[in-house]
């Protein structure tokens, strides 16, 4: 039950205690009972000093999330109450009695402004403490712009602020944000002394917002903002928040904290209604739903342990997927067909351990360990105690399913099978077998060491069990687990699939690639899909168009652009040269004797109306690139192959790097509106074929004013595969 309570002790020192599990979150009535009690203490003249502190081992994980999102539903931003002003600088710094925050586990967000309010910090070991409140597209509203640089310098504080990167509270205690450490259970002890301690002279009584010596000079100051502001226009171009975060600093520079503390609060409302705020907020509660799925989480389920997995096949995936799990502690047995592949492969692993070393991803002293976890066979021999299989080798048939006809045999009972196709229908996989209520598609993205995504490929017949216990490796192994429906292409290569036809289609229509590319990456995604398919690979984007032409023959577009490219001698990055060319040590740079083959394939496909050209804005590029994705996330969800919308917007950030800020693929159609989504896939069908109708399911949806987000009604929802 979310409460505050308040116990006063002997020596005269309240000890106010958050209570909201999981993460103690700042909720409206935890607000309002921090301000009765900190009221209460100060009023009753038994209570000399306060200690606030959080209960079962967390301090706060800050402000409650949940009000954004009824701010986001319902436009009212008077839901969002006066903390920074009435609850921190007034009731808390501003206290005739010392008050000392003790902190444990976390302290984020509004709990660490919380604490920053306070007259000194009492943390226990490893406390995480951050700022993180940019990812939710926001600043920090509870002061945290102005008591961090005048707490840690600024320097420092913009650092965290803009990373959201939280520190430990040992290095909190170097910088001068936290005054002592000590052990958890002598944590409140030593605060309440520490509060005494106040009361009596001994221990000084800051209030942190009134602070000036660690600001710096004026003109440093500004340089280090100019500096931040340069760096931030460059890694987040497309998000208001940053900049605002460093205006909002600069405010209290130059005109005082309580300045910049009024300020912030202005500013802080105003992105609370922002577009960025609502899609990163929205990806925020996504990501954590993607771990309930209906008759799988919530039927009483424990997942088994999994503590030795055999990958077969250690090429690209296979030897990602095995580096995966390496690095967190289990087993791994690599099968090949031969040596020299076999020895490639542990190249391959080795080489990754080595260059998360050299990032400093990964000690030094644990990559040894992680490597003698690793075992290479060319026979089934070690598979007799494996807990699951992993088969990744290359996407053929008839060699699928004769591996899983063998493992099936030599595997233990419990052993999970799973595939990491990105395309073959499982249950094809496993008709040879009779273990199909233990195959599932675990379908990583690559490089598989990096990618967070894990896509679950459930059929029918794959048991609660099995995807349970994928779910619980999945989460071992850092990589958010989305269950899925069987189907070509699951939910993420389905969905996307559109997106390098779209601009074929649009390149054969005489819209310049580069433009393309560019349009597409302003809009924010990493890569544009000319250069998406450099680096995939055209052997890769050949065998996949061919899965889908096959699977969804009345809305493909077959351009024969790819195959001029290979028969031209490029290969994408592979062999330095595609659409971009590529040099070590350079970044990839538009190649433009790639033109005259790009107008081969527009004179092949002969689709340009008039024979010219077509003219088109930047903004209708972008649109007509993205819409048949969002067309085809319509039949996606039609087919009910995610759970839930948001499962696919987080599939959709997670697997193909759609920009979170924009919410995810369905969340965006939302935003622009299912009707223009609509009408424009309407009018550029008539102009330019079937690649654009729209589907039954945003035809609906936009007719009736329905978003495409709204879970399924039941006509649809009879057609699951989940
Ligand atoms: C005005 C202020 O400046 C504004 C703010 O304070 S904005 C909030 C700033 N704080 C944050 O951004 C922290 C957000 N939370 C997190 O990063 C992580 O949840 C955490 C590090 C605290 C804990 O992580 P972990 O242990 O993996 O648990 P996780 O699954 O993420 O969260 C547990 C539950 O707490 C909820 N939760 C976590 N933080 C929350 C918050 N600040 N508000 C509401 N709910 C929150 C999650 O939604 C989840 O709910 P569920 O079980 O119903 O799905």
């Amino acid at each position: 039950m979310a409460e505050v309570k308040m116990e006063i002790g002997n020596d005269g020192v309240a000890v106010i205690t958050i209570s909201n599990p999981p993460v103690n979150a700042l909720a409206i009535p935890i607000i309002a009972g921090l301000k009765e009690k900190f009221d209460e203490a100060n009023r009753r003249n038994d209570v000399k000093a306060i200690v606030l502190t959080g209960k079962g081992g967390k301090f706060s994980g800050g402000f409650d999330i949940n009000v954004f999102e009824k701010v986001h539903k319902t436009g009212d931003i008077s839901l969002l109450p006066d903390v920074s002003v009435d609850l921190v600088v007034n009731t808390i710094e501003d206290s005739r009695k010392p008050i000392v925050a003790a902190v444990e586990g976390l302290a984020l967000g509004g709990g660490l402004e919380l604490a920053m309010g306070c007259h000194a910090r009492i943390a226990a070991p490893k406390t995480q403490l951050g700022l993180p409140e940019l990812t939710l597209g926001i600043i920090p509203g509870f002061g945290g712009t102005q008591r961090l640089p005048r707490l840690v310098g600024l320097s420092k504080a913009v650092e965290m602020m803009l990373l959201s990167k939280p520190i430990l509270s040992e290095e909190g205690k170097k910088l001068g944000l936290i005054d002592a450490i000590v052990s958890s259970e002598d944590l409140v002890k030593v605060s309440q002394l520490w509060a005494i301690g106040i009361v009596e002279g001994r221990k000084p009584w800051i209030r942190s917002l009134h602070r000036t010596d660690k600001l710096g000079s004026l003109s440093e100051a500004r340089e280090i903002l100019k500096v931040a502001r340069q760096q931030a226009r460059k890694t987040a171009p497309n998000m208001p928040q940053h900049q605002v975060c460093l205006d909002v600093i600069e405010e209290g520079v130059i005109h005082g904290g309580y300045s910049g503390v009024l300020k912030e609060a202005r500013d802080m409302k105003h992105l609370v209604l922002s577009d960025t705020a609502k899609g990163l907020v929205h990806i925020f509660f996504s990501q954590r739903a993607t771990s309930k799925v209906p008759n799988v989480t919530n039927v009483g389920l424990k997942p088994r342990p999994i503590k030795k997995v055999a990958v077969i096949g250690g090429g690209l995936m296979g030897s990602g997927i095995a580096t995966a799990l390496l690095l967190s502690n289990i087993y791994v047995v690599l099968k090949e067909i031969n040596s020299e592949y076999l020895q490639k492969g542990i190249k391959t692993i080795q080489a990754n351990v080595q260059g998360l070393v050299s990032k400093g991803k990964l000690p030094r002293a644990n990559a040894d360990k992680v490597l003698s976890m690793l075992k290479g066979v060319l026979d089934y021999s070690d598979f007799k105690d494996v807990d699951m299989v992993i088969e990744a080798v290359i996407e053929s048939i008839p060699l699928k399913q004769k591996i899983f006809s063998e493992i099936e045999k030599i595997c233990p009972s419990h052993c999970i099978l799973a595939t990491n196709t990105s395309t073959i229908d499982l249950n094809i996989i496993g008709e040879k077998t009779t273990s199909e209520d233990r195959i599932v598609g675990a379908h990583f993205f690559s490089p598989a060491h990096v990618m967070p995504l894990l896509e679950i490929v459930r059929t029918e017949k794959t048991s609660a069990q099995v995807i349970l216990d994928l779910m619980t490796v999945g989460k071992a192994i850092k990589k958010v687990p989305v269950v899925v429906g069987n189907c070509t292409g699951f939910a993420v290569n389905r969905t996307f699939f559109p997106y390098s036809q779209g601009a074929l289609l649009l390149a054969s229509l005489g819209v310049d690639v580069f433009r393309i590319d560019k349009v597409i990456t302003n809009f924010g995604l990493p890569l544009g899909p000319f250069q998406l398919q450099d680096l995939a690979g055209y052997g890769v984007f050949l065998a996949t168009a061919k899965e889908f032409v096959n699977a969804f023959p009345d809305r493909t577009f077959k351009s024969p652009l790819i195959e001029l490219l290979v028969k031209s001698g490029r290969n994408g990055k592979n062999n330095g040269k595609g659409f971009y060319l590529y040099q070590r040590g350079s970044r990839p740079k538009p190649d433009p004797t790639v033109l005259p083959i790009v107008e081969e394939s527009r004179q092949l496909t002969n689709i340009m109306p008039g024979g010219k050209p077509i003219s088109v804005t930047d903004q209708e590029i972008l649109e007509m690139v993205l819409f048949p994705v969002v067309n085809e996330a319509c039949r996606v969800l039609d087919d009910g192959v995610v759970v839930r919308a948001s499962d696919l917007d987080v599939a959709s950030v997670l697997g193909m790097s759609f920009p979170a800020y924009r919410g995810g693929i369905v969340h965006w159609a939302d935003m622009v509106g299912p009707k223009h989504v609509y009408a424009s896939l309407k009018k550029w069908s008539q102009a330019f074929g079937n690649f654009y109708k729209p589907s039954k399911y945003l035809e609906e949806r936009a007719t009736k004013g329905v978003p495409l987000s709204a879970p399924a009604v039941s006509s649809t929802a009879s057609r699951s595969r989940l």
